[in-house]
């Protein structure tokens, strides 16, 4: 129903992402002394973009919803069910800011490593207890991101929890690894201020760099705020010199409330995301970025109850970050015809089940041949509107990790997106380390229409699958 009202209205400036929005809250009242208080965005161009309404009425607990595509005219639908979020306009814009930079940060430092990696041998992998490769980038981003968030945030408000411990790195025989991530860490540190952050005072020495990767030993849970960290995610594309992303997400009261995605090699054109990593670098080398354009990597963010997120391309050579660094505006796809939908899944079928899948895209009509990506780049691709389906179906008894989904999670949903196990439940962040609980696998999707395809598909097979 259109809404005639009379307001009041206050206009606050407000940047949340790329460009430069007016924040108005309005009141408007209604009759039997009611008023709804409206808060809206209304960016440069015009379009009012994102709302949220709250009725305070006596003996009232209605919610709305509005779209509108301008600024003029609202269509409200009565939306009972529907949660709002209760974040204040702005909440967790400083932690936010920060968590772009380091990431920024991180990305740089991975990019450098990964070329070394690339051009050198395998001297620098180590094999961690369960025998995967992990990088001096895995430590060294952890430690970095670690450090700058407890100085800039205060040491006593930040707990994380990430992948990576100081075992292997404390032992006497690991003396020259520690040496190369003390080196890594001060040489990207060292960039800070390129980032808008500052740099230490004096280089850190191994002690510091082990207390900062060792301070990253939150256990999660139902309460309070902390971090989740995955230094390197797909650390077998990343030594491949393939996809990987770096993740960070803050969790309140077991909710994921910000989401942080750097996606270091994401290339320019989304085809490229399933050609070879080979081909990839050759093509980059045969055009060189401009100082006008960029060929792969970004950073894309987002804060729960925004209904945007954005995407930043990585700060290239050695210019100056300059908040928001042109960011723009991710959405999901449109598609919901499974025909035209691209559904994408993990490159090792050993972390999920490819012959499953197979026959979910074949029941579901899925014509498209399965995009294989390592790492959470997967999330970052449903995001930008690349890929409208992620499925991962893990062996019986595997128990995902709150790191390798939150930032992925909270991304896809804020862009538009679905993202539930295959019961069709939210992923639950508060119990801990792992999803506990998790029915079957990961399903997420740019639509709700996909979404339960595919929920239906997984209902009617699972019995006679193997899994
Ligand atoms: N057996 C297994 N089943 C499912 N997932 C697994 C797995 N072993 C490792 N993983 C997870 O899958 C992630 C890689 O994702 P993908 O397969 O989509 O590239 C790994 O992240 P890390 O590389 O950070 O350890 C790890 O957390
Ligand atoms: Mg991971």
């Amino acid at each position: 129903m259109p809404l005639n009202c009379s307001s009041l209205a206050t206009k606050v400036p407000h940047t949340l992402g790329g460009l430069k929005t007016t924040a108005t809250t309005t009141t408007i009242h209604v009759g039997g002394g009611g008023f709804f208080n409206l808060f809206s965005k209304t960016h440069q161009n015009n379009s009012l973009y994102i709302a949220s309404l709250s009725l305070n009425k006596r003996n009232s607990s209605q919610r709305y919803c509005l779209s509108s595509s301008s600024s003029s005219s609202f269509v409200m639908e009565d939306t009972k069910d529907m949660v709002f979020s209760t974040l204040e306009p702005g909440k967790y814009s400083k932690e936010l800011d920060i968590a772009v930079r380091a990431v920024q940060m991180a990305c740089f430092l991975c990019q450098k490593v990964q070329e070394s990696l690339i051009s050198k041998t395998t001297s620098q992998l180590q094999a961690k207890d369960d025998n995967s490769p992990v990088t001096i980038a895995d430590w060294s981003v952890q430690a970095t991101v670690s450090w700058i968030l407890s100085e800039t945030l205060g040491s006593r408000n930040v707990a994380i929890i990430a992948e990576e411990d100081v075992q292997t790195l404390s032992k006497a025989d690991s003396a020259g690894l520690l040496e190369a991530v003390v080196q890594t860490v001060n040489d990207c540190l060292a960039e800070a201020p390129r980032f808008g952050l500052k740099a230490p005072g004096t280089s850190l020495g191994s002690s510091e760099v082990l207390e900062a990767i060792s301070r990253c030993n939150s256990t999660g849970g139902p309460n309070g705020r902390f971090w989740a960290l995955d230094p390197v995610d797909g650390t077998l594309g990343f030594v491949r010199g393939d996809q990987y992303a770096v993740a960070l997400a803050l969790i309140e009261d077991g909710e994921v409330v910000l989401g942080v995605l750097g996606c270091p090699n994401y290339p320019m054109r989304k085809e490229w995301l399933s050609y070879h990593h080979r081909y990839h670098r050759i093509i980059s080398k045969l055009t060189p970025p401009t100082s006008e354009s960029w060929d792969k990597g970004c950073v894309i963010y987002t804060r729960r109850g925004s209904g945007e997120a954005w995407m930043q391309p990585l700060i290239q050579g050695h210019k100056k970050l300059v908040w928001p660094n042109s960011a723009t505006p991710v959405k999901v796809s449109t598609i919901e015809n499974p025909a035209l939908a691209t559904f994408c899944e993990p490159v090792e079928k050993a972390n999920s089940s490819h012959s499953f899948t197979a026959g979910l895209a074949h029941s579901v009509g899925l014509r498209k041949q399965p995009l294989r990506v390592y790492s959470m780049v997967k999330y970052a691709a449903i995001a930008r509107g690349d890929a409208e389906i992620f499925m991962k179906f893990a062996r019986a008894g595997y128990k995902e990790k709150i790191w390798d989904h939150a930032a992925g999670v909270i991304i896809i949903q804020e862009a538009g997106g679905v993202v539930t196990d295959a019961g069709g439940r939210p992923l639950d962040f508060s119990k801990g380390m792992y999803l506990e609980g998790l029915d079957r696998g990961i399903i997420a999707c740019a639509g709700a229409k996909l979404h339960e395809k595919i929920t239906r598909a997984v209902d009617a097979s699972w019995n006679s699958s193997s899994l």
